[in-house]
């Protein structure tokens, strides 16, 4: 099936369950998007039904934040949009008119001209003062709404921060026809989408009375009643025009995929300049060779809406026809009041029209925040508490997979294949194996990253599904090479392993110590106390050591039982690592510990078990004295890496 953009370009109908999708190709981008029914009112209606309480709820909330802030801003709202344009439209016309008349009759009135230009002056002094003031009162009230929403905002994401927002789900399901999708994903969930919201459906309230205002003025003031009626009609039909027709992108869900080569090689090449290339490039030699690459850009080509623009000129041909046919019945200073007031009423056609789309894109993801409010105290998963009641669980968590498979979100290929395993309390585990054998994804799904796809995790006798998350993720801390530093102090770095002591120097400094090399402890921890600040202002060693850090600030909850660790030390010198794993097991008292680890030497020896994986599959298990004896894969490793540790001893 194929559909034609309003461009004309072909595009065609994606074969995706729910709401009909179409792909077109807009010139460098390929864009997939809803096909859209054609306007009805009904449908308009049920819409705008639908969002109603939200739009309530969302006013509600920000007179809540401060009444006074709200009714003045409304006030100046009002005069701006809707009294001001009438009351300058009748002040100017009123200076035509005295003007006309002098210049008709020959002796001009110069008391009653400068009277009325004074007027004019006035309120147009008064407008700016308003204007000004509106401006501060606007910021105040924005900063107010922001915090809130940026309040929801962060209570949903992170109390939900595995199920994505509904609409986000939409547009993922539009991007599941393209590949590398680059653009406009979201875009439309923004910390700043509520303010504009409310701000663009407050103001587009009161320009369509403003608007109501000056038609009604130019009705019975300018032109007779029955000619305001036929003006009126005739400024309407572009502004109708264009609402029906002009239907764009906008306001609505879309995903673009750049696909054109020439773009795609001249955005690889411009993102060169990138800091993080910067080294490879110049030790690569390769300077020229990209500034050589790049090549002029090509674009898209708007067309333009012959009907609608020549729309705009029905109020001219208006007062022409009315010249030729009725030479007497339009005064100067009309024709000049009414021309004045066309180029206004249609700039603030398109201000009211262009207002409505931000509210009709942004009402919905603000319905989604308030809807992720609803849910921040609902835990995922079951309602059982951890650990279960009076059992403590003083040695650690325990644990049993049974036929455990599991694949990843939009892959087929399985990560783990029909695990099965028991692990005691307070074990150390190591789990060993080739680069994605599914070590990693193991502890993924101990740590609740995500569910298995068969089989069943079961801690302590129930299924891991059936304990309150927020207790589990309680009891378990996990230590990774992907972990990243806040960017807050790093003395807070440390803390915030255990918020409720984030103050405790004596608690930081001690964990700070477990977590650096013991040689390097004092200098370490001089420079998490004088550094306020980023990432970048840590090696990636210090970075690892800061983490492992917290993970030990962690601990001085008490109620850490299941600790996963997971290649933590890749930047690590060899005597900083063995110095942690060691900090790490002398921490083991009532915890379970699992390590994934390919330098294995100093753990597997004190492991209660170790797993050796492959595919997706555990291959062997036992101590490392059984997988010596049984001299299989682990056995091999073992020896290899033993090997090249004497080598290297011989070498020195
Ligand atoms: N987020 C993901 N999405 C899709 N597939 C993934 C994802 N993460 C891992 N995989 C795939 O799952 C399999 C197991 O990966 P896993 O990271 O568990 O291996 P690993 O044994 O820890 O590897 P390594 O030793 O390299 O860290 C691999 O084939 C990998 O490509």
């Amino acid at each position: 099936m194929t559909s034609e953009s309003k461009d004309g370009s072909k595009g065609s109908t994606a074969d995706v369950a729910g709401p009909p999708i179409r792909s077109l190709q807009l010139g460098v981008y390929r864009v997939v998007t809803e096909v859209l029914p054609p306007l009805s009112l009904r449908e308009q209606w049920k819409k705008a039904s639908r969002v109603f309480p939200t739009f309530l709820r969302l006013v509600k909330d920000v007179y809540s934040l401060s009444p006074w802030l709200f009714f003045l801003w409304i006030l100046a709202q009002i005069w701006d949009s809707s009294i001001e344009p009438t009351l300058s439209l009748h002040l100017s016309s009123r200076v035509l008119n005295i003007i006309e008349t002098g210049l008709k009759s020959g002796s001009p009135d110069g008391a009653a001209i400068s009277r009325a230009v004074a007027l004019r002056m006035l309120c147009v002094v008064f407008s700016a003062v308003i204007d000004q003031w509106k401006d501060r009162l606007e910021y105040r009230l924005m900063d107010k709404v922001d915090l809130m929403f940026q309040r929801i905002i962060l209570r949903g994401r992170f109390s939900r921060f595995r199920r994505p927002l509904p609409l986000t789900a939409l547009l993922a399901k539009l991007a599941t026809d393209l590949t590398g999708v680059q653009a406009n994903l979201s875009g439309r969930v923004w910390e700043r989408g509520g303010w504009y919201t409310f701000d663009a459906s407050m103001d587009a309230t009161w320009k369509i009375a403003g608007t109501i205002g000056q038609l009604v003025y130019i009705s019975r003031n300018i032109l007779s009643t029955e000619h305001g009626a036929i003006f009126a009609l005739v400024f309407l039909v572009q502004p109708v025009l264009s609402s029906v027709f002009e239907r764009d992108l906008f306001n609505q869900p879309h995903v673009a995929q750049a696909n054109d080569p020439h773009f795609l090689r001249m955005r690889g090449l411009r993102a060169l300049s990138e800091p993080k290339y910067r080294q490879d490039i110049i030790t690569g030699d390769i300077v020229q060779h990209v500034i050589q690459g790049i090549i002029p850009e090509s674009g898209a080509v708007l067309l333009i809406h012959l009907a609608t623009r020549l729309a705009r000129d029905l109020p001219m041909l208006y007062y022409a026809v009315n010249a030729i046919i009725n030479p007497s019945g339009l005064s100067l200073a009309a024709i000049a009041t009414l021309h004045q007031s066309e180029s206004l009423l249609s700039w603030r056609f398109d201000t009211i029209f262009y207002r409505f789309r931000i509210v009709a894109a942004g009402i919905s993801p603000v319905k989604e925040m308030y809807d992720q409010e609803h849910t921040v105290h609902q835990t995922e998963g079951g309602d059982l508490p951890y650990p279960p009641l009076g059992r403590p669980h003083e040695h650690g968590m325990p644990i049993e997979l049974t036929n455990v498979s599991f694949s990843y979100p939009g892959t087929t290929a399985e990560a783990l294949d029909n695990i099965t395993l028991s692990i005691k309390p307070g074990q150390l585990v190591v789990v060993v194996g080739a680069n994605g054998s599914g070590k990693s994804t193991i502890v993924k799904l101990l740590t609740r990253l995500y569910d298995a796809t068969s089989g069943s995790i079961t801690v302590d006798g129930a299924d891991i599904q059936a304990y309150r998350l927020a207790d589990l993720r309680h009891a378990t801390a996990a230590l990774t090479q992907d972990h990243h530093l806040y960017p807050l102090s790093l003395r807070e770095n440390i803390g915030l392993g255990n918020p409720a002591h984030v103050q405790n120097m004596e608690m930081i400094q001690d964990a700070a110590r477990q977590g650096a090399q013991r040689r390097a402890a004092r200098r370490f921890w001089r420079k998490a106390l004088e550094k306020m600040t980023k990432e970048a202002d840590v090696s990636g060693g210090e970075r690892q050591r800061l983490v492992a850090a917290r993970t030990f600030m962690r601990f001085t909850s008490g109620a850490v039982k299941l600790v996963c660790v997971d290649e933590p030390s890749s930047n690590l010198d060899p005597d900083a690592e063995w110095q942690l794993f060691q900090n790490l097991r002398q921490a083991r008292d009532g915890k379970t510990m699992i390590f994934v680890t390919h330098r294995f030497a100093h753990l597997t020896k004190h492991a209660d078990v170790i797993l050796c994986m492959n595919e997706g599959k555990i291959i062997e298990m036992g101590t490392h004295e059984e997988l010596m004896e049984r001299d299989g894969e682990y056995c091999k490793m073992f020896k290899i890496q033993a090997a090249a540790f004497e080598e290297t001893a011989r070498e020195e």
